[in-house]
C-alpha cells in the first residue's frame, strides 16, 4: 500500500453529490452522511455552482442527474482532478470513448461509471450473460417508476450488450422472431438483437426480467429493487474504491470479485 493509500484509509473521503435534491441523490446524501469514513461536503443540484464541490475539496463527486448534463459534470470533475461515481444513464460506447479521452490527460482520476448499483441486479445481469449462450430466444422486460425520463434503462441496455456479446461468442443466429410487427412497439425496442419491453408503473422503483427460452423450457432471471436503499451498498463501495482505480471502470462487477 502506498503512503498516500494508508492516509487515505485513515481520513474521511471528501464526497460532494451532483443532483442532491433528485430522489436517488437524496439516498445517496443520507447514505455518505451516515458513513463513518466519508464527509459529505457539498450536495449540487440544478443552477447550483459546480465549483462548490471543488472549493469544498471534493475527493469524490457522486453524479446522479441526467443523460443531458452528465457529460459536462464529468468533463469538469476529471479536469478538477476530482474522482467520480455515476449512476446517471445514457453513457453509449461513444460516451464512454470520450471519457477515456479525458482520462488520459488526467492519470491519477478515476471515473466508475455502473448503469445499476444494486448487487442483485449486478449479479442478475452476470447471470443473464452466463445463461445466454444456452438459449435462443431472450427477451428482457424493464419496469419502473412513470417518473423516469428514459426507457430503456441503463440497466436493460447493458444487460441486452452482455447477451448479444455472449450469443455472439457461443456462435447463435439471431433470435427467432417471425411476428408481423402490426403496431408498431408491439415487439418492443431492439437492442443489438435483442427484444426490450418498458414497462412504467406507479408503485414500482426498479425491476428487471430476463426471459430465456429454448425447446421445452423457459428460464427467467428476475430482479427488483423495492427502495433507492438498495442501491446505497454499491455507491459506497464505488466511492470508497474510485481513487484507487485511476482511469474508467465500467460497472461494479470488479468490486465485487
Ligand atoms: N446506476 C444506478 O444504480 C441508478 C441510476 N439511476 C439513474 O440516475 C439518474 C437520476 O435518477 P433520479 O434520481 O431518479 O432522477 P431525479 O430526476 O429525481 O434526479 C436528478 C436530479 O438532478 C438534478 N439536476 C439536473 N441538472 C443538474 C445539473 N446540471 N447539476 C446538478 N444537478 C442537476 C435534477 O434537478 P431538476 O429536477 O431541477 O432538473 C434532479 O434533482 C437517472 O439517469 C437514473 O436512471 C437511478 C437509480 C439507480
Ligand atoms: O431511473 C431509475 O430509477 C433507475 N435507473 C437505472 C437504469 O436506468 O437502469 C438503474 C435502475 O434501474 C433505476
Amino acid at each position: 500500500m502506498t503512503d498516500e493509500q494508508e492516509k487515505s484509509q485513515a481520513e474521511p473521503v471528501r464526497v460532494g453529490v451532483l443532483g442532491a435534491r433528485g430522489r436517488m441523490g437524496v439516498e445517496v446524501c443520507k447514505a455518505v452522511d451516515a458513513a463513518p469514513d466519508m464527509d459529505l461536503v457539498a450536495m449540487i443540484d440544478q443552477g447550483d455552482w459546480l465549483f462548490n464541490a471543488s472549493d469544498a475539496g471534493a475527493e469524490v463527486v457522486v453524479d446522479f442527474t441526467t443523460p443531458d448534463v452528465v457529460m459536462d459534470n464529468l468533463h469538469w470533475c476529471i479536469d478538477q482532478g476530482i474522482s467520480a461515481v455515476v449512476g446517471t444513464t445514457g453513457f453509449t460506447e461513444q460516451r464512454l470513448e470520450r471519457v477515456r479521452g479525458w482520462l488520459a490527460r488526467k492519470p491519477g482520476v478515476g471515473v466508475l461509471i455502473a448503469p445499476n448499483f444494486g448487487i442483485g441486479a449486478v449479479l442478475m445481469m452476470q447471470f443473464a450473460a452466463r445463461a445466454a449462450r444456452h438459449f435462443e430466444s431472450v427477451e428482457i422486460i424493464e419496469q419502473h417508476h412513470p417518473r423516469k425520463l428514459d426507457a430503456p434503462s441503463g440497466t436493460a441496455t447493458h444487460t441486452a450488450r452482455l447477451i448479444a456479446t455472449a450469443r455472439a461468442e457461443a456462435g447463435l443466429g439471431p433470435v427467432p422472431d417471425a411476428t408481423k410487427d402490426e403496431v408498431p412497439g408491439a415487439r418492443g425496442a431492439e437492442i443489438d438483437g435483442v427484444r426490450v419491453h418498458a414497462v412504467r408503473a406507479t408503485g414500482l422503483v426498479a425491476h428487471q426480467e430476463v426471459l430465456f427460452g429454448t425447446t421445452g423450457e423457459t428460464l427467467t432471471i428476475r430482479h427488483d429493487s423495492y427502495d433507492r436503499a438498495s442501491f446505497m451498498p454499491g455507491v459506497l463501495l464505488a466511492v470508497r474504491a474510485v481513487r484507487h482505480r485511476p482511469g474508467l471502470t465500467v460497472g461494479l462487477d470488479a468490486l465485487l470479485d
